[in-house]
């Protein structure tokens, strides 16, 4: 099995392992999508990374909210403390990497608000949104699973667990999701949701395995929005 193909925590035959395996050729490309693969090697033009670290600054803010709702359908008490914990862990992964990328590219915290969601952030986000208010907890885990797991492989994928090389632009991004405390949280996302899936239906199984297809994409269409800088229509 390669590198690409391994997953950031190996999970054996459980529920998360397999979800990941069902969708594991959408899971490759995203290594290769042009935008990654320039993040990596440090040539990608500044124009398109400040386009996603504005677009991306909205979505953590809704992804913070997403756990927030995932807090509301959980009774365990220590399971309501991480997703707390990982709403402001997200928020400050936020205010760090992009208000300091953000005062590199000379913008103000509210220049970065003011930005529009462009389309593929706002249906990402949606899908997002419509599980966390109105799907079961199993499915909440589920739409977040991939962006946490996706980040957590692209960061160890492009930096081979070596540190950056001096002078890369994008270095601070790289140290953070190739970071073991990022890989963490998908890993923690993972033991829940196997752990949930023990008492769930194959009707309910089977709507896991399509939200997680759905978030795949649109982890994969993220990029593509970034590299093409996407716009709505005028
Ligand atoms: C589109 C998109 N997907 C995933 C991440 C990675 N990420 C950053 S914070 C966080 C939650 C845990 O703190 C996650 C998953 C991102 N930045 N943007």
């Amino acid at each position: 099995m390669s590198a690409a193909e391994r997953p950031a925590t190996s999970a054996g035959g459980s529920l998360s392992a397999r979800l990941r395996e069902s969708v594991l050729p959408l899971w490759q490309r995203q290594l290769q999508h042009p935008f990654v693969v320039a993040l990596g090697d440090g040539s990608l033009p500044r124009a398109n990374f400040e386009f996603y670290i504005r677009q991306d600054a909205l979505f953590l803010d809704v992804l913070a909210k997403c756990f927030a709702y995932a807090a509301t359908r959980s009774e365990d008490h220590a399971e309501i403390e991480q997703f707390g914990r990982l709403l402001l862990n997200t928020l400050v992964v936020e205010q760090d990497l992009h208000r300091r990328y953000g005062e590199r590219f000379g913008l103000t915290p509210e220049q970065m608000a003011a930005t529009p969601m462009a389309p593929t952030n706002y249906a990402y986000t949606r899908h997002l949104l419509t599980i966390a208010t109105t799907g079961s907890l199993p499915e909440i885990i589920t739409s977040m699973l991939p962006c946490a797991w996706i980040y957590a492989e692209v960061g160890t994928h492009l930096t081979g667990n070596r540190p950056p090389a001096p002078g890369h632009p994008y270095a601070d991004w790289l140290r953070t999701y190739a970071d073991p405390e990022f890989d963490a949280v998908g890993r923690w996302l993972r033991e829940r949701l196997d752990l949930h899936a023990e008492r769930l239906s194959a009707a309910a199984i089977a709507r896991l395995y399509e939200i997680f297809r759905i978030s795949t994409c649109y982890e994969w269409l993220f990029w593509e929005m970034a590299w093409r800088q996407e716009q709505w229509l005028a």
